[in-house]
C-alpha cells in the first residue's frame, strides 16, 4: 500500500473517529464540531457535511421500521410484503422456470443510441449469455416457424407494428384466438387516437422484440447473479440512468413530486435489486463456490435503508400491475397439456395480492399532468435504451428484462382505465407475450430480492449473536471494525463517481430521502454503542465487487497496513545501510578482478579469475 494512501486513510480513520467523538459529545454546536474535523484532516466543510451525510446512513437494514407504509402512494407494510411474498414464492419460483416464461426476446448487438463510441466488452466468462440454438428442443410455440408466422404481416395486417409478435389472448399454439382479436378490431385500423403513430403508450423500446438479430435466451440457464462488471462504464450507466430523473417544471408541482420520486425510487429499486442479487449469487473465489455475501450485501445494499424500502417499493408497483390484469388472466389459454398448470400457478399468485398495495391514482390526475405523464414515459423509455450500453451481455440480458418488466407495469399501471372498454382493449388485449414474461420475471427478480434481504437479516443476526457471546473481546473488536468499516465506506464514497450527488437536476427527492434517513438515524440514536450490535467485518475485502485476496489486497485493518508498511521501511532502510556498507569492499573486488584480466591479457593467459566463483551479494528484498 503507497504511503499516501495510508495517510488518506489515516485522514478519514480520523473523520469516523471525529465523528465517533460527535456522537457522544453533549455538545449541540455543529459547526464547532465540523470545524474540528476540517482541523483535523485538512478537508473543506462541504467535504465534511458528505462524510457526516455517509455516516449518517450507515443504518443498518435491520434498524428499519418493518410496520411503516412504504410510502403515499403504498399502503402496505414490509412486513405485509413478506407475509406475500412467502405465500407465493413457491408458484412464482416454478412458474419461471416453465417452458413459457423462461424465454426472452434478446437482441445483444442492439446498438447504443444514447451516446456515441460505446466499444467494449465484458471478457469474463460470467458475463457471457447462452442463445438458444438448439431450436428443436423447444416446445411447439416457440419454433421459428410459430414465431415467424406471428410476424407475418399478410396475416396481421389490421395488428399494429407494436403488436404483431403477439397479443394477449393468442398467446400460444394455433390462431384461434388471434382471429378472435382479429374480429375484435375494426376492418380498418384502429380508431384515430390508437391510430396515429405520436400516440405511443409504451414505456419502453418496442424495436427491442422486432430487431432481425434477436434470438431466444433461456433465462434458467443464464441466471442473474455476479458477474465482476463494474467500474467505470457501469458507473456511467448508472449515472445517465439516474440523470433521466430530471422533469421540466410543471403547474401542478405535488404531482411533480409524486412523479419524481417515484421515478427515483424505480430505478434506486432496480439498482439496489440487482446488487443484492449480485451479492446473493457471488462467487468466492478461495472455494469456487457461489452463494450469499453478507459483507458485500450490506456495502451495497444493507447499510442504506433507503435502497432497501425501493426494493419494497418496486414490489408494490409490479405486484399492482398483475393484481390489475388479474381478470384477463383467467382468460390465458394455454393450449398445451404440458403447461396446464401454468395458468393455475399464475392465478394462485394474484389471488394473494390487494389493491391497497399500490395507489395509481394519486399519479397524473386529469388533463393537466398529461404532458408529466409524457415526460415520464418517455423517460423511463430511455432508461430501458440505455441498457443497449451496458458491456456485459448477462448484465444487459436482465436489465432489458427487469426495465421491460417495470415499462410493462407501468403502461398497465397508468395507461388502463378499467372502466373503459377501448383502454382495455388497447392495453390489456394487446400485451405481448415477452411483456408478460418480462412482467412475470421482474417479479421474480424482486421477489428473489425480499427472499434475500429477509435472509441476509437472519445470518446478520447470526453474526450478531455469535460475537455477542464473546464479551469483552467482541466489544473492542466491534467498535473497531465499526470505525473501520465507517471509514472504508467513507473512501468509497470519496472514489466513486456518486450518481446521485452529481445529478444535475439537484434532486429533491434524494435531499428528502436522506433527510429521512438521517432523522430516523437521530431518532434511533439512543444509548451510546448502540452501533456495537454492527457485525464484525471479515478480513475480506473488495474493490469494485471483487475479493482482495488477504495476503496481497488492501488489509482491512490499520494494525495490519501499519505493520506492511514498517517492514517495507525497515527494508528498504537495512538495503540502504548495507549498499553503504559494501561499497569498499566492492570497489576492491572491482579492482582486483579488472588487474587480474589486464594481467592475464598481458601473460597471455585467458580465464585465470572466475568470477563467478566469488561469492556474490545477495540483496534479498521482500517488500509486500
Ligand atoms: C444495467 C446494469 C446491470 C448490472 N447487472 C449486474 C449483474 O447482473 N451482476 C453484476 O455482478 N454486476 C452487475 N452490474 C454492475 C453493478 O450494478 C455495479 O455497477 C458494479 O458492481 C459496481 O458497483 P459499485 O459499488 O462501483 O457502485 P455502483 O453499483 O456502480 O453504483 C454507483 C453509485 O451509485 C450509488 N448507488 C448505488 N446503489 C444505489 C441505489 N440503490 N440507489 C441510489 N444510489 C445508489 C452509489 O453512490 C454508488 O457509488 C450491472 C450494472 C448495470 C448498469
Amino acid at each position: 500500500m503507497k504511503l499516501d494512501n495510508i495517510v488518506q486513510l489515516g485522514s478519514l480513520i480520523s473523520v469516523a473517529v471525529a465523528q465517533e467523538y460527535l456522537d457522544t459529545t453533549t455538545s449541540n454546536d455543529e459547526y464547532t464540531n465540523s470545524t474540528t474535523i476540517s482541523n483535523l484532516t485538512n478537508i473543506t466543510r462541504s467535504q465534511v457535511n458528505t462524510f457526516q451525510q455517509n455516516l449518517d446512513d450507515l443504518t443498518p437494514f435491520c434498524k428499519m421500521d418493518k410496520n411503516q407504509v412504504l410510502g403515499p402512494n403504498c399502503d402496505v407494510t414490509i412486513t405485509e410484503i413478506n407475509t406475500i411474498n412467502q405465500n407465493i414464492r413457491k408458484d412464482l419460483v416454478g412458474l419461471v422456470n416453465t417452458d413459457f416464461f423462461k424465454y426472452f426476446k434478446f437482441d445483444p448487438f442492439k446498438k447504443c443510441t444514447i451516446w456515441e463510441n460505446n466499444d467494449g466488452i465484458c471478457f469474463s466468462r460470467s458475463c457471457a449469455i447462452d442463445m438458444v440454438e438448439d431450436w428443436d428442443s423447444l416446445p411447439e410455440y416457440w419454433q421459428p416457424e410459430i414465431l415467424g408466422s406471428l410476424n407475418n404481416n399478410s396475416l396481421n395486417d389490421n395488428i399494429p407494428k407494436d403488436h404483431q409478435d403477439s397479443s394477449f389472448l393468442d398467446q400460444l399454439c394455433d390462431n384461434k384466438e388471434k382471429d378472435k382479436y382479429n374480429e375484435q378490431l375494426p376492418k380498418v385500423g384502429r380508431n384515430s387516437e390508437e391510430n396515429s403513430d405520436e400516440y405511443d403508450i409504451n414505456y419502453y423500446d418496442i424495436d427491442d422484440f422486432a430487431s432481425e438479430d434477436a434470438g431466444l435466451v433461456d433465462l434458467t440457464a443464464n441466471p442473474e447473479r455476479f458477474t465482476g462488471y463494474g467500474g467505470q462504464q457501469a458507473g456511467q450507466i448508472w449515472k445517465s440512468i439516474y440523470a433521466e430523473n430530471c422533469f421540466d417544471s410543471s403547474d401542478n408541482e405535488t404531482e411533480k413530486c409524486l412523479a419524481k420520486d417515484a421515478f427515483y425510487r424505480i430505478v434506486s429499486g432496480l439498482h439496489a435489486s440487482i446488487g443484492t442479487h449480485l451479492s446473493n449469487d457471488h462467487l468466492n473465489t478461495e472455494t469456487g463456490e457461489w452463494g450469499p455475501n453478507l459483507d458485500l450485501f450490506m456495502m451495497r445494499v444493507g447499510n442504506y435503508p433507503d435502497r432497501v424500502s425501493n426494493i419494497y417499493f418496486n414490489y408494490a408497483i409490479v405486484a399492482k400491475a398483475l393484481w390489475k390484469i388479474k381478470p384477463y388472466l383467467k382468460e390465458l389459454d394455454f393450449c398445451n397439456d404440458y403447461d396446464n398448470d401454468v395458468k393455475s400457478k399464475i392465478l394462485n399468485i394474484v389471488s394473494q395480492l390487494d389493491s391497497k398495495i399500490f395507489n395509481e391514482d394519486v399519479m397524473f390526475k386529469g388533463e393537466v399532468d398529461h404532458s408529466l405523464k409524457d415526460d415520464f414515459r418517455r423517460r423511463f423509455k430511455n432508461v430501458t435504451k440505455i441498457m443497449d450500453c451496458v458491456h456485459c451481455d448477462r448484465c444487459k440480458l436482465w436489465g432489458k428484462v427487469q426495465t421491460t418488466g417495470y415499462a410493462t407495469s407501468l403502461k398497465i399501471l397508468f395507461e388502463l382505465d378499467e372502466t373503459n372498454k377501448s383502454s382495455r382493449q388497447r392495453i390489456v388485449n394487446k400485451l405481448t407475450k415477452f411483456e408478460l414474461i418480462s412482467l412475470v420475471n421482474t417479479f421474480n427478480r424482486l421477489s428473489t430480492s425480499v427472499e434475500a434481504i429477509n435472509n441476509f437479516e437472519k445470518m446478520y443476526h447470526e453474526r450478531e449473536n455469535g460475537l455477542n457471546n464473546n464479551g469483552v473481546a467482541s466489544f473492542f473488536n466491534n467498535n473497531f471494525f465499526k470505525l473501520l468499516s465507517k471509514a472504508k465506506e467513507t473512501i468509497c464514497d470519496t472514489f466513486n463517481v456518486s450518481t446521485t450527488d452529481n445529478d444535475s437536476c439537484n434532486d429533491k427527492r434524494n435531499v428528502n430521502d436522506r433527510e429521512q434517513t438521517s432523522s430516523k438515524v437521530k431518532n434511533s440514536k439512543s444509548p451510546k454503542f448502540v452501533d456495537l450490535k454492527i457485525p464484525k467485518k471479515s478480513k475480506e475485502t473488495f474493490q469494485n465487487g471483487i475479493k482482495m485476496s488477504n495476503k496481497k489486497g488492501f488489509r482491512n485493518t490499520i494494525k495490519e497496513a501499519w505493520d506492511m508498511e514498517l517492514h517495507n521501511y525497515m527494508q528498504a532502510i537495512r538495503f540502504i545501510w548495507r549498499s553503504y556498507f559494501d561499497l569498499p569492499r566492492n570497489l576492491w573486488r572491482l579492482f582486483i578482478s579488472r588487474a587480474a584480466k589486464l594481467w592475464n591479457s598481458f601473460i597471455g593467459f585467458a580465464g585465470y579469475v572466475n568470477e563467478e566463483d566469488e561469492n556474490p551479494i545477495v540483496y534479498d528484498l521482500d517488500f509486500h
